[in-house]
């Protein structure tokens, strides 16, 4: 029976502004979302034995329906009237728990893939009504755009204007729960005033956009990660910011032999999972 091979990609944040808490518990944002070429595989196969079932073999991640691609295909697969099997295999590649949208991404790809294999049809606007049930990052990947994020993540707007930049992705090692990291969140109103522009040309210009109302809590609890922000700008990046709730730091380069060179001292000093990607 039919079988797809897909990528899915991780995500960094050049921008992530806490605008306030809402009634829900959720945190409104204002958040710019860039794709990087660090990918999961993921291989989805329809078959005849009912069921779902998914297989990651990584520490940290549940097989089963603990995963949320599980969660992905039981939406889609509760649409349709096929009497068919869905079998999930994920090559992890992205850091887990790291800020980079993982297994938002992983979710994102089962729900255009498991929409193609069962050609249920549905439009990309459909796909991220179920993903954002499933995660809030999710419709971002749907979305395939570098992205001015809002609410808490599901209303975008592409930023059709950004150059192609690389970016070298750092991970201590460190595990940081995103709901941690929102708990221990102090609010403060001042970033709402900043303006951001629907396009930009350079690293450097990247580099003003870079902040992250949720850098303080994590960093506050794992001080190691301004040291690895200031070694990405000692080996010569335009800005460096943590992703997402952390842990993973990240510098932004014009230049690929530069971004290679850092990448390759930082895990040779360090011992770190440290890479150069491209933006997407
Ligand atoms: C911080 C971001 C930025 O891109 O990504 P990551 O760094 O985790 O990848 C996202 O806001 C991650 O959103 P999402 O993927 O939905 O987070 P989850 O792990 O499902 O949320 C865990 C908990 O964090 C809190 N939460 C989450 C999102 C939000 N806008 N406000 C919140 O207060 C909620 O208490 C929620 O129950
Ligand atoms: N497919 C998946 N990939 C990664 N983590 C997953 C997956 N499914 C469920 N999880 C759980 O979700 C948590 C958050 O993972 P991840 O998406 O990698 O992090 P982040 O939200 O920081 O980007 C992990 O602790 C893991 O237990």
């Amino acid at each position: 029976m039919a079988k797809l091979h897909l990528l899915a990609p991780a995500k960094v944040n050049y921008r992530l502004d806490v605008l306030g808490k809402r009634p829900d518990g959720y945190h409104d944002l204002r958040m710019v979302m860039q794709r990087v070429d660090l990918c999961d595989e993921v291989i989805i196969s329809l078959n005849d034995v009912p069921g779902i079932r998914v297989t990651c073999g990584k520490k940290g991640v549940p097989d089963g329906p603990g995963n949320i691609a599980w969660r992905a295909a039981d939406a889609l697969l509760q649409l349709s009237d096929k009497a068919v099997g869905i079998d999930i295999a994920i090559n992890k590649r992205i850091p887990v728990a790291a800020g980079l949208g993982g297994g938002s991404s992983d979710a994102a790809t089962v729900l255009m893939g498991v929409n193609d294999l069962l050609d249920l049809n549905l439009s990309d606007e459909r796909l991220m009504e179920i993903g954002v049930k499933l995660g809030a990052d999710v419709p971002f990947f749907i979305f395939k755009k570098t992205a001015l994020a809002e609410g808490v993540g599901e209303k975008l707007t592409a930023m059709e204007s950004m150059p192609a930049l690389w970016v070298v992705l750092v991970n201590p090692g460190i595990h940081v729960p995103t709901a941690w990291v929102y708990q221990n969140l102090r609010l403060t109103t001042k970033q709402a005033d900043f303006i951001i522009r629907g396009s930009y040309s350079s690293a450097a210009e990247v580099a003003e956009l870079l902040s992250n109302d949720l850098e303080p809590v994590t960093c506050g609890k794992h001080p190691v990660l301004n040291e690895l922000k200031a070694m990405l700008l000692e080996a010569g990046a335009a800005g460096s910011l943590m992703s997402g709730s952390g842990a993973t730091v990240f510098g932004i380069f014009e230049e690929e032999a530069i971004a290679q060179k850092a990448a390759t001292e930082i895990a040779a000093a360090q011992g770190w999972f440290s890479v150069a990607v491209k933006t997407i």
